[in-house]
């Protein structure tokens, strides 16, 4: 503390205000700059929410449009294995099928093939045997493959309708366990598409189902060229193959297979069939909006500091100027103070010695008798008188007079007693006067003694004095003024005539006046 108050008053206040001005501009400045990297935070993690949202629909509705289908094919399978293939139970099966597709709008049909492809029962309604699909993947598949699961095979366009399908299969078995046909399920594209289409993916948005070993199912933006197609080496797949279990429900940025843009794909495994959903959406596109935003505020912003600053520096600068005409002022007040201090001691002391002059004197005489009346002290006075000093003029010159003078005077100040009221002054020409406040006759004799003992000392040649150096004489006088009685002149004459008498009784003396 002791050291930081007197750094703090050192440093001026306009450094203090550009202080002040400079910390508002940058806190303004900070906040903006915080605020904007929150709120592009921000963005980023609700565009994340909204992709993570968009995957969890789609993954539901994917799987229960399947998992109908699928319900309807495990019927037909134990329909077929139970009653056989007679026409009678073909014919009741077919039924049920126009039934089972009359009810699931996500159903274009249902076909039941036997174990060459050929068509056995159809929910069109269509001449059998009409196409063979013994080509088919999915009949491939169960040809070759024991399982008895659900198959989600690549999408085709129908041999029956001419429209993009997704088809469901499932393995029709003999009683041993040898294969024996198919049943499959074309479950409508569009019926998909449609879904998909209400969602607001931005312009640049995505959304796919794919299947697990990297087969695109569907896109939309739909794209007739890719759909069915291997999607095995894209970053997209890639990266969901190396997850496992629960990560598989993320997010993560990766550059389209499509167009190369960098995407958020949010993904999400389909909970029953080896299928998975990704929603991907531009982050350019998610942060444009954030970036328009960002840019007007931060260029109010600016404009704001750079307002804040410019008026700042005006009004420290100002303030400066201020404090410097405030320091001139004083300063040249000081200065006439300090001149007029000069000319009233100069006006109340003589330039030769340094003493009180005459003027002082009589001033200070008249207070003192004043008091001295009114309080009943006794008031002393010394009157003192260089001895021949006009030989001296004559013998040395004026000019050595003067310094005899200086000289005399520099030991009376130093002797008289420095109690308050006590006063040197030059009383005339080569005349000194002491006044002595509150002090008798005796007090000021030994005042007196000292003086001239201490000039004799000084030991100044003085050929024209019969004692051969500079003396003085003194006369010295006390008294207790009384009203009405004496006058301030009395003091004065009285001492005078003492001098007088020490001049006559040979000087070099101190002579007491008659009390
Ligand atoms: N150098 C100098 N001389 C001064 C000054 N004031 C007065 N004097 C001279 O002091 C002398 C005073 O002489 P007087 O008082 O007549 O007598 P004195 O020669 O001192 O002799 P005594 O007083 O009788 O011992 C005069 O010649 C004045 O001219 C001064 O300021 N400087």
């Amino acid at each position: 503390m002791t050291r930081v108050a007197p750094l703090f008053k050192r440093l001026s206040f306009s450094f203090w205000a550009t202080v002040f001005v400079s910390v508002v501009c940058l806190t303004l400045v900070g906040l903006d700059v915080w605020r904007s990297l929150y709120a592009r935070t921000e963005q980023l993690n609700e565009m994340e929410r909204q992709g993570a949202n968009l995957a969890r629909a789609m993954a539901q509705q994917a799987d229960d449009t399947i998992k109908a289908a699928d319900i309807a094919l495990i019927e037909m399978v134990e329909r077929i294995e139970t009653d056989g293939r007679g026409a009678a139970p073909l014919a009741r099966l077919q039924r049920q099928m126009r039934a089972q597709v009359d009810n699931l709008p996500q159903l274009l049909g249902l076909f039941v093939y036997d174990r060459d492809g050929r068509w056995l029962a159809n929910s069109l309604g269509l001449p059998v045997p009409a196409y063979n699909n013994a080509d088919r993947e999915y009949f491939t598949y169960h040809r070759t493959h024991p399982g008895r699961g659900a198959h989600v095979g690549r999408p085709v366009v129908s041999r029956a309708t001419g429209k993009w399908i997704m088809p469901v299969s499932r393995r029709l078995n003999r009683p041993d366990g040898s294969f024996d046909g198919v049943v499959v399920a074309a479950l409508d594209i569009d019926y998909f598409r449609r879904f998909y289409e209400s969602f607001d993916l931005g312009r640049h948005g995505a959304v796919a189902l794919l299947s697990n070993d990297g087969v695109l199912m569907l896109r939309q933006p739909f794209d007739a060229t890719r759909v069915g197609g291997g999607m095995r080496d894209s970053e997209l797949f890639r990266h969901y193959a190396s997850l496992t279990g629960a990560a598989r429900v993320g997010s993560a940025s990766l550059h389209s297979f499509h167009d190369g843009a960098l995407r958020l794909n949010s993904f999400r495994p389909l909970p029953h069939y080896p299928l998975f959903v990704t929603a991907a959406l531009s982050r350019e596109e998610m942060l444009a909006r954030w970036r328009r935003d960002t840019f007007t505020r931060s260029v109010a912003v600016l404009l704001l500091a750079v307002f804040i600053g410019f008026f700042g520096r005006r009004l420290v600068a100002q303030i400066a100027r201020r404090a410097r005409a405030e320091a001139e002022l004083r300063e040249a007040r000081d200065a006439l103070e300090s001149a007029n201090r000069t000319l009233e001691r100069q006006a109340m002391s003589d330039g030769l010695t340094g003493l009180a002059n005459r003027r002082h004197f009589d001033v200070s005489l008249s207070n003192e008798f004043s008091r001295a009346t009114r309080h009943q002290h006794r008031l002393a006075f010394i009157m003192i008188d260089v001895d021949y000093f006009k030989q001296y003029n004559d013998l040395y010159g004026h000019s050595a007079g003067d310094e005899v003078l200086r000289a005399v005077s520099r030991l009376i100040r130093a002797l008289t007693p420095k109690r308050p009221g006590d006063l040197t002054a030059r009383y005339g020409g080569e005349e000194i006067g002491i006044l002595l406040p509150n002090t008798d006759l005796r007090g000021a004799q030994v005042v007196a003694e000292r003086i001239r003992d201490a000039v004799e000392a000084l030991r100044l040649p003085h050929e024209g004095s019969p004692f051969g150096r500079v003396t003085l004489s003194a006369g010295v006088a006390a008294m207790t003024p009384q009203r009405g009685v004496h006058l301030t002149g009395t003091l004065v004459e009285a001492a005078d005539k003492a001098l007088y008498a020490a001049k006559s009784a040979g000087r070099n003396r101190v002579t007491l006046a008659a009390p």
